[in-house]
């Protein structure tokens, strides 16, 4: 194994042994125990901003400098309030990675918003989220320590993919994602104590072995902070930039089991059930079915539309196990030693968001 490219310049020190490594590789869906319940949560989905300086080019999410959006004030509380309308605990903000690179249009939007970066716009959306009875989980692209410090308080938990520590075609071009930088935003959250989920992103060049390197570096973060509650293992979806194609089924079977392998049992490992069917992979380990929204738009698959809560349950059935639903942080975070005092607060509200959550804990 090399060094994981990046690393040194991010200063983030993160290597697998080869024995690991090997032993990864030799996991078969056979060897792991079948999960025994799958938990979801109810969100919206908020786009804060569609620009980003980089250009993956199996991403249909981003829109070129000039004609990238930013979400208004208004269209964040209105979707919020739908959401926690629709029973939703959870509103999901994703945008662009340092979407204020090279958008003029974005600054102007900022500016005329009274911000001076998106991150300080991220903050009041989260806190428009919380004032509207739902609790923010942001994915918001690779972060520094202290740009995290700018939304830790406001967020109930964060979300990075690490996507893959290989250097893929993928993300080639002018600007590409970094290795590195991905591994120094997981240990980022996890030095601030902030409950993280990252994933893998299966298909997009990487070989098994890089899949299986990935997988163990984001289990070496965890050992260290005890941040990452759930990986979720992605397929790559075909769209109109991306026409490879996407991981077969016994692709997938194989690494949700080296996923759960490889992760410790307190781990969840999530796919999402609108970008294959889920029920090909309940007997490999997974224990949860993410994120899916009765109100939005996966925004970043567009295509593929969020499966009904009936088809939850007919993928627990056919696991045989109970469905359950979760709030976006797992219950072993709902605690002091995790949580800010805002969001504890919204937790134990004694208002109908509160009641909300109670519930949804309860059940579970
Ligand atoms: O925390 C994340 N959640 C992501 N989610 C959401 C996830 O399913 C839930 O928000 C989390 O499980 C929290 O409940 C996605 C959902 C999609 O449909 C497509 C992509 C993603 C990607 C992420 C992600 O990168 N990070
Ligand atoms: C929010 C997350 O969505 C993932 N993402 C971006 N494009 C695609 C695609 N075509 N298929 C599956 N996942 C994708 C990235 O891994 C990102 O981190
Ligand atoms: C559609 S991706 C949105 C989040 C961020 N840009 C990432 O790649 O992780
Ligand atoms: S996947 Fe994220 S980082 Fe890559 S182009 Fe899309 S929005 Fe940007």
């Amino acid at each position: 194994m090399g060094v994981f490219p990046g690393i040194e310049a991010y200063d983030v020190d993160v290597t697998v042994d080869e024995r690991d490594v090997e032993r990864a590789l030799a996991v078969r869906p056979a060897d792991v125990a079948a999960a025994d319940e799958l938990s979801f949560a109810r969100n919206v989905f908020l786009p804060l901003t569609t620009a980003c300086r980089y250009t993956c080019t199996y991403c249909t999410y981003y829109d070129p400098p000039g004609q990238a959006s930013l979400l208004t004030r208004e269209e964040i509380r209105e979707t919020c309030r739908q959401g926690a309308n629709a029973g939703c605990t959870e509103a999901l903000f994703t945008f662009g990675d340092d979407p204020d690179d090279r958008y003029a249009e974005i600054h102007a939007e900022l500016d005329e918003l009274g911000h001076e970066s998106i991150h300080d716009y991220l903050r009041e959306a989260c806190e428009i989220a919380l004032d509207e009875g739902l609790l923010p989980h942001s994915n918001p692209g690779d972060q520094t320590y202290e740009e995290m410090a700018a939304v830790a308080d406001v967020n109930a938990s964060l979300g990075v993919m690490l996507e893959t520590t290989a250097e893929v075609q993928a993300h080639g071009g002018p600007r590409s994602k970094v290795p590195g930088q991905r591994l120094n935003t997981i240990a980022n959250a996890g030095k601030h104590g902030i409950p993280f989920t990252t994933g893998i992103l299966v298909g997009i060049g990487e070989t098994w072995r890089d899949r299986a390197e990935s997988l163990l570096a984001i289990r070496e973060l965890d050992r260290r902070y005890g941040h990452v509650q759930e990986v979720i293992v992605q397929p790559v979806s075909d769209n109109e930039r991306w026409h490879e194609g996407s991981p077969s089924t016994a692709t997938m079977r194989r690494v949700v089991a080296m996923a759960r392998a490889v992760l410790p049992e307190s781990v969840s490992v999530q796919v999402p059930p609108n970008l294959m069917d889920a029920r090909d992979v309940v007997d490999c380990g997974i224990d949860d079915l993410g994120g899916v929204s009765p109100v939005t738009d996966d925004h970043v698959n567009p295509e593929y539309a969020w499966p009904a809560l009936r088809e939850l349950e007919e993928v627990a059935e056919h696991a045989g196990v109970p469905l359950a639903e979760r709030l976006p942080t797992y219950e072993r975070y709902l605690n002091e030693e995790w949580l800010s005092e805002r969001v504890l607060a919204a937790l134990d509200a004694p208002d109908d968001a509160g009641e909300r959550y109670r519930t949804v804990r309860a059940g579970t």
